[in-house]
């Protein structure tokens, strides 16, 4: 059980007689961005607080860096850093004051948890606000201060649970590229979101979570490996665009929708489509401007998934 990050076997949680999380067996390999996908009450947070020693299991296993949750706590939270979904308890510090104390409670010197404190301010934006209390802060502020304080020691794995819930869209797309470059220093990462585009834009590998159970797992390249056969196009000049879909035999349905066109292709001729379409459209000098998948891969996925999750 040693060739994983985190791996848990049979990870089950009761509430009185409620079943909330049901044998998770999640395998999460190093260096990944991990996305733990599933909608509200699906189970996450509840997981999330097994996997960081807040909560106990009512039984199974969890392995972390391969020892053992929480038996081996405090040896594992020196390399892993946890971003919590609840705001921050000490209300009446500053942030630098907080963050500073973070830094001392991992065991950093007082001049080195200073200067990690001023670092992570500004690393997460808060830099200008270091001597605002956290409890005058914005939750979307305090979601920034957790996060810089998942961060304290430079650990190996991150477990982050919902953490742009309450940011506003640019601080969410800032927050999606601060992943991407963690993941390429070598961390591994593992984040809770009911939100696909978000999983999509910052993680290669999934696990989704439905009613507590997990439904499917592993790399997103793979899951989603089957083309898809309906897109949407925009180009400079749709009407000829059109006149071209609608001689192909392959092209099932071809149509225009709020200025882009939809394309539903047999899925047996995507090649010919691949290659012909793009082909004629430059013989034309008609430019492609857009060209995707009318439905997400993964939301596929989740859609495909989590119908068969409720059928049982
Ligand atoms: N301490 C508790 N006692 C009883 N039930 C609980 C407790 N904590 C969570 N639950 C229940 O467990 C279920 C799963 O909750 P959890 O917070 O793990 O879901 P989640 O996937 O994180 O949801 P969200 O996306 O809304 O944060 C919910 O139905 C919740 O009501």
């Amino acid at each position: 059980m040693s060739t994983y990050i985190i791996e848990t076997r049979d990870l089950t949680k009761f509430f009185g007689k409620r079943n909330i999380v049901y044998h998770l067996n999640l395998k999460v390999p190093k260096g990944v961005v991990y996305g733990f996908l599933g909608p509200n009450g699906a189970g996450k947070t509840t997981t999330i607080k097994m996997l960081t020693g807040a909560l106990r299991p009512t039984y199974g296993e969890i392995r972390i860096f391969g020892m053992e949750m929480p038996q081996k706590r405090v040896e594992i939270m020196k390399s892993l850093g946890y971003m919590p979904e609840a705001p921050i308890a000490y209300e009446d510090m500053t942030i630098f004051e907080f963050l500073t104390y973070m830094g001392r409670l991992s065991g950093l010197e007082k001049d080195e948890a200073r200067e990690s404190a001023k670092e992570l301010m500004r690393y997460v934006g808060v830099g200008r606000l270091a001597l605002n209390k956290i409890k005058e802060l914005s939750s979307g502020q305090k979601q920034r201060v957790t996060f810089a304080a998942a961060l304290i020691g430079n650990p190996e794995l991150l477990i982050l649970d919902e953490p742009t819930a309450n940011l506003d869209p640019l601080g969410r797309i800032e927050f999606t590229g601060k992943i991407v470059s963690l993941a390429k220093e070598g961390k591994t990462i593992f984040v809770s979101s009911h939100i696909v585009s978000e999983v999509e834009k910052m993680c290669n590998y999934v696990g989704l979570i439905n009613q507590g159970r997990l439904i499917a797992q592993g790399r997103i390249s793979e899951l989603t490996g089957v083309e898809e056969s309906e897109y949407d196009v925009l180009t400079s000049d749709n009407a000829r665009a059109l006149e071209f879909l609608r001689e192909k035999p392959y092209v099932r349905e071809s149509w225009e929708e709020e200025g882009t066109l939809r394309v539903r292709v047999d899925p047996r001729f995507l090649d010919e489509f691949f290659l012909q379409f793009p082909r004629y459209l430059s013989s034309q000098g008609i430019r492609l401007k857009l060209f995707k998948p009318h439905t997400s891969p993964l939301e596929r996925i989740l859609m495909e998934k989590f119908n068969v999750g409720e059928a049982e």
